[in-house]
């Protein structure tokens, strides 16, 4: 199975996404996820320049020893750029070999351990009225897990907002990146967040009972003695994770954290490789590994890292916000309902344009996501739609503290 062509299709079907495709000398197709939000055109390049020309002609089984070909042989390690193109080769390979075998991809990783991912939605308000529309939306579209994010009192943008209640609006609820000139600029205080969450979740569990699992985002914005302090004042509210409570550059800062409180913790959106992961793990600071496919290395890198973890007790957390593109929630899926240690699988809907473009097979039912059954990973990338949709420059938000300091976004 030669490798005869590899197109790297970058499409904007609400947002941007770079998809790899190969192809092979017998009229095969495999994709991976290139999407790296807000510097995505850094890893078509990547891939156009230095990746293609070195696949031509490569036999496609040849999964592990491509992976290594392009992690040890580029000689400049790791990072998010590189990452992304080494996992949209490796997602692609697994989908075409996959479909050789005529087999979804999750029967070469072992075969099913479950029937179907549970998933968590979004549920959030800028105020509590608000909120709570949106977990009773939630709820009543099947989900039974809910990341909870809330407005500030005074504060008119908080990170993981939706624009307007119920999950209707245009913002975070499925796209944070925004196609102006310059990134948008937020304001955020993290003694008023500290003070105003705990009431948040208070009110949740009053409203909602004790049995919902619930998870909150920090966004990488507290010290380690603030997420400390957080996680402890959480306690009573049976938190499933809290997630990115610090940046997390430094890996022994969670030692801080974990030393005082019980609260379950997430981390790993932006890490690229299992060695971010190395004393999270280890030491076992962390309760979820948050990687996805898509930016840690493809499917055969994210196994690695969970079965490093399941020597811990560590689960799976999957990544899976609209930039993750349907071929890298794909990817997740088949790895998902495989491995021993799976915790749960985010979710934010794509756009029914986004759908239309990639075609994926996966299927929402009952609060769980469940991947395809036929052969490979189960996406089928419509040319024609995508052309409907041309790239826009697009900016993550930048986040500066109240007296302007630039902070975490
Ligand atoms: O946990 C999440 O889904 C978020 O942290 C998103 O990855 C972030 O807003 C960028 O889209
Ligand atoms: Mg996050």
């Amino acid at each position: 199975m030669l490798i005869d062509r590899v197109e790297v299709l970058v499409s904007s079907p609400g947002r941007n996404f770079v998809t790899l495709r190969v192809r092979t000398a017998d009229g095969l197709t495999g994709y991976g996820d290139a999407t790296l939000n807000g510097r995505e055109l850094a890893v078509a390049a990547y891939l156009r320049e230095h990746v293609a020309p070195l696949l031509a002609g490569r036999d496609a089984h040849r999964i592990e020893d491509t992976w290594q070909y392009l992690y040890r042989g580029a000689y400049w390690r790791r990072g998010p750029v590189t990452m992304a193109a080494v996992a949209a080769v490796d997602t692609a390979l697994w989908d075409l070999k996959a479909k050789v075998a005529g087999l979804p991809l999750y029967q070469l990783l072992g075969g099913r351990s479950r029937d179907a991912c549970l998933v968590y939605g979004h549920a959030s308000g800028a105020t509590l009225p608000e909120l709570f529309d949106s977990i009773r939306a939630h709820l009543e579209r099947g989900y039974r897990a809910l990341r909870i994010q809330t407005g500030l009192p005074g504060m008119s943008t908080v990170y993981g907002v939706a624009s307007s209640p119920a999950g209707a609006g245009d913002r975070y609820d499925y796209e944070p990146a925004r196609a102006t000139p310059l990134p948008v600029e937020e304001r955020w205080d993290t003694r008023l967040y500290l003070r105003h969450l705990p009431t948040v979740f208070e009110a949740v569990r009053a409203e909602f009972g004790p049995e919902l699992p619930l998870l909150h985002d920090s966004h990488h914005r507290l010290t380690p003695i603030q997420a400390a302090s957080l996680g402890k004042a959480l306690e009573p509210y049976d938190l499933f994770w809290l997630e990115d409570v610090t940046p997390a550059d430094n890996q022994e800062a969670l030692r801080l954290v974990r030393r005082h409180t019980t609260t379950p913790l997430a981390i790993g959106e932006v890490f690229n490789t299992i060695w971010d992961y190395q004393t999270l793990i280890r030491e076992q600071l962390i309760d979820y590994v948050r990687s996805p496919v898509t930016h840690a290395g493809g499917v055969t890198a994210l196994r690695r890292i969970f079965d490093y973890a399941a020597m811990y007790q560590v689960k799976s957390g999957i990544h899976g916000p609209t930039d993750i593109s349907p071929v890298g929630l794909a990817a997740a899926l088949h790895l998902g309902v495989a491995i021993h240690n799976f915790g749960i699988q985010e979710y934010m809907p794509h756009t029914a344009d986004t759908d239309a473009v990639f075609r994926p097979s996966y299927r929402f039912a009952d609060g769980a996501l469940a991947p395809g059954e036929e052969p490979g990973i189960g996406i089928d990338y419509d040319d024609a739609a995508a052309e409907r949709f041309p790239y826009q420059a697009a900016y993550l938000p930048v986040n500066r503290l109240m007296d302007g300091t630039v902070h975490d976004w």
